[in-house]
């Protein structure tokens, strides 16, 4: 479905840099960053703060990041607000042109930044238009490209976003995750010291795997008390075990949670009959229910802002969270032994589930925050304090 509203304006003067959506819509604008293109899935995302956390969350590979707030860039770009060592989001489009840095914390400006990581920035579009267009026509799939010569063949561009096969049914986990096992070294960050170090003591021990984590989860079960080792995606049950986990964290990622269930269901499965306490974050909280026979179904738009109220049904607490996903677990499909903890204020979706028969629980949303509001941060306390006490 095409919105009226969008696209709305001719190709403006000095235009360098172009959005192609495979329905043939375009809009244009001023590139920035890398150039070149990139095709996937266009979203968009409603946080007026956290860009650089935003652009470094593996579960955003695949996609291109239409930002609704208008001022983008403005704080820059520096080495210590990133959840991952490089951007996964392919690109992104913003209202106005990044400005000159206005932050003490800023080593670069968010254009070299981009650059530096061959990621392309779009800026001029009414953003507004496009957001109207998928929350009317659903997240499109769609090519952004810059070239400061203004040069661009917009069929050969038509072409490749009607060449993608768009999210459903793809694995994007095994290409985002970490390769190696290896330990996590490292709390979180505070204003003045910087990251934090593991305290002293004794230290439940978590394996997590990571299907595309963002740092700040492991930071976060660090703080909490925990040890953490982190495997890759396709780690298997044995490989897991042999790291004696006191119990085990299934990280958010990218992609299609079908698709990467196929690999990571079996072995959860095996995870979950060892008794062992068992926590998952958004792709992690999808394997989960998937693990115990649920269904993931795509959301239209999907869910990506740092302001999504959810309500906790054991006591009727709203949590204001940090939101980024795209497919959902279809509440009908779950088990007599699986609850539903936490629903979305917004649309009535599920957004947390726990076992009844085993110590398990996961989110659909980012209590680990950055960016985002920290009223989940509970979440970290309560599974370490299930590991102490076990
Ligand atoms: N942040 C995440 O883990 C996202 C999970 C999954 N890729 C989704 O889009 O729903």
């Amino acid at each position: 479905m095409a919105d009226a509203t969008f696209p709305h304006a001719p190709r403006p003067d000095g235009a360098t840099g172009v959005l192609v959506l495979a329905s043939g819509e375009v809009a244009w604008g001023r590139g920035f960053g890398a150039t070149g293109q990139a095709v996937g899935e266009v979203c968009f995302h409603t946080a007026m703060t956290g860009y650089q956390e935003i652009m470094t969350d593996p579960s955003f590979a695949g996609q291109i990041i239409t930002f609704t707030f208008p001022h983008i860039g403005n704080v820059g770009a520096n080495p210590d607000d990133v959840e991952a060592d490089n951007p996964h989001a392919l690109g992104m489009i913003v209202r106005e042109d990044p400005t000159a840095p206005s932050n003490f914390r800023a080593m670069e400006n968010l254009a070299g930044w981009m650059e530096r990581h061959a990621r392309i920035g779009l800026a001029g579009v009414d953003t507004r238009a496009l957001t109207r267009r998928i929350r009317g026509g659903g997240a499109p799939t769609g090519v952004v490209a810059h070239a400061p010569d203004g040069q661009f063949d917009l069929d050969l561009l038509l072409k490749l976003a009607r060449g993608w096969p768009g999210l459903e049914g793809m694995d994007l986990a095994k290409d985002v995750t970490r390769e190696t096992h290896g330990s996590w070294e490292g709390g979180i960050w505070r204003l003045g010291f910087g990251y934090d170090g593991a305290g002293e003591g004794a230290r439940p021990h978590v394996v997590a795997v990571d299907y595309g984590s963002k740092s700040n989860i492991f930071r976060n079960l660090v703080q909490a008390g925990a040890k953490v080792s982190v495997v890759p995606a396709t780690a298997t049950y044995d490989e897991i075990m042999a790291l004696a986990p006191d119990g085990i964290f299934l990280s958010n990622g990218p992609g299609d949670p079908a698709a990467t269930g196929k690999y990571a269901v079996p072995v959860i499965r095996q995870l979950l009959d060892t008794g062992k306490p068992l926590f998952g974050i958004c792709l992690g909280h999808q394997l989960l229910a998937l693990a115990v026979g649920a269904r993931t179904t795509k959301m239209f738009q999907g869910h990506r802002g740092a302001n999504h109220p959810v309500k906790r049904l054991s006591d009727g607490a709203v949590e204001i969270t940090s939101m980024n996903h795209g497919f959902a677990v279809e509440r009908e499909t779950l088990p007599a032994n699986a609850r539903e903890t936490h629903v979305s204020l917004f649309d009535g979706s599920n957004a947390g589930i726990e076992l009844t028969d085993r110590p398990a629980f996961s989110v659909q949303y980012h209590p680990e925050a950055s960016p985002g509001p920290q009223d989940s941060l509970y979440l970290f306390e309560r599974f370490v304090g299930a590991l102490r006490a076990g």
